[in-house]
């Protein structure tokens, strides 16, 4: 008997269906640059969508789908967390960082994000930098996060790492009573633009690390600048991360890393890093809670960048990013003190709060209100 194959209209609706949450969903197709991208639109509500781009060498599309449909519904919750006037959106390119970059890609790149026409602005994620955004904002207004040389906020990781750190201290106080992080034990998976430096932070505040990456030069140099300060970064292989005894679990890498085989490893009292969708479904943060271990919503942890990039949009002011970025510390003792009350789980106190943000201001949104787009826009 022939195999029977799902005809064209099923496939599509399958696609519709996993997109269902979503208002837009773009795919970007250059065979001249090799540029191959996913532009995901969540929700406008608050305003333009903003996210930043990240660059991996996924194995499928699917793949990619999957990590973009992630990725942006957490940045409409983090715009609300972090009460900007944007919604939420992110991007993926298919391609290997160390290998596939040009100018030229970027460029096809920079042309897909105006065919939005200010529905969507982008910086920096995992696998980008800076400088990959010089080449697209040559045919794109709607980059936000641009080197300081360029009239930009410079680098989104500095804020994004101080906001991990005003992290840790709420945490700290929670389940200490004080914010002091010296003699604590962290375990760090990731030592990138982030996660480097929040180690720096860690070891400056008198704190011993446990490290890996799967760049072997980024554990050196943290082991090393952790000598040169007198403290200590043990590294550590890979998955071993898990089981390390400390008081926090800080990822700073890729997502889905808490998950039903990671959970049962967790010697830490608390979870506090940068990575997107640490959670690898929501119900996981229910397993963390009956455990006793406390978790910090990645997506009010790691707002101090959308912080910057949005801020930036006024004209780049460090004072005022580091005003805001300090108010991460507010928003989660909040965050927690909501949990405690309601016995719910802190990703359920976050995303009651953020929902309640966006449910209001969809009140106020007019019928006859301006298409979406920022309001300042200097650099049109
Ligand atoms: N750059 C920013 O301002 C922001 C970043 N984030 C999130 O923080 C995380 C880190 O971002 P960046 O530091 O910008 O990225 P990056 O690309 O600079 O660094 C990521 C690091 O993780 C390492 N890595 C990858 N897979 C790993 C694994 N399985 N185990 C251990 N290490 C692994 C890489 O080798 C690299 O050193 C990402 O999830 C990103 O989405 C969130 C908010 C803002
Ligand atoms: O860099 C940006 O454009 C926004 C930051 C971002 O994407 C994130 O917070 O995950």
């Amino acid at each position: 008997m022939s195999e029977i194959k799902p005809s064209a209209s099923s496939r599509t609706t399958d696609l519709f269906e996993k997109m269902q949450e979503h208002e837009q969903v773009l795919f970007c197709n250059d065979p001249a640059t090799g540029l191959k991208a996913i532009i995901a639109i969540h929700d406008t509500t608050l305003g333009p969508a903003l996210g930043g781009t990240r660059m991996r060498p996924y194995a499928t599309v699917e793949e990619a789908l999957e990590d973009v449909l992630r990725l942006s519904k957490a940045m409409t919750y983090k715009c609300a967390a972090a009460d900007v006037d944007f919604g939420g959106g992110k991007a993926v390119i298919i391609g290997d960082p160390a290998k596939d970059k040009t100018p030229e890609l970027f460029r096809a790149y920079g042309q897909f994000i105006d065919s939005l026409n200010g529905r969507f602005y982008t910086g920096t994620d995992m696998g980008t930098v800076l400088d990959d955004f010089v080449h697209a904002c040559k045919e794109t207004y709607c980059i936000a996060g641009l080197p300081e040389e360029y009239g930009g906020g410079g680098e989104t990781s500095i804020p994004t790492a101080l906001g991990v750190l005003y992290s840790m201290k709420a945490v700290a106080r929670t389940l200490w009573g004080h914010e002091e992080l010296s003699g604590k034990r962290f375990a760090i998976q990731g030592l990138g633009k982030v996660g480097f430096k929040v180690a720096e932070h860690l070891l400056q505040e008198g704190a011993d690390l446990c490290v890996t990456d799967v760049d072997k030069t980024a554990v050196d140099q943290v082991v090393e600048r952790a000598g040169k300060l007198g403290r200590t970064a043990t590294a550590v292989k890979g998955e071993e991360i898990y089981g390390i005894e400390a008081d926090f679990f800080v990822p700073c890498a890729v997502g889905g890393i808490i998950n039903d085989h990671t959970i049962g490893q967790l010697k830490v009292q608390a979870i506090a890093g940068a990575a997107n969708n640490q959670l690898l479904h929501e119900s996981h943060a229910l397993e963390l809670k009956r455990k006793g271990i406390l978790y910090a919503p990645d997506y009010v942890v790691n707002s101090g960048g959308i912080m910057q990039v949005s801020d930036e949009l006024y004209g780049p002011n460090k004072e005022r990013v580091l005003a805001k970025t300090k108010a991460i510390y507010h928003s989660l003792l909040h965050v927690f003190s909501e949990a405690k009350e309601k016995n719910i789980t802190t990703v359920e106190a976050a995303n009651l709060i953020c929902e309640q943000r966006i449910q209001s201001r969809k009140g106020r949104n007019s019928f006859f209100s301006p298409r979406k787009r920022a309001k300042w826009q200097i650099r049109h």
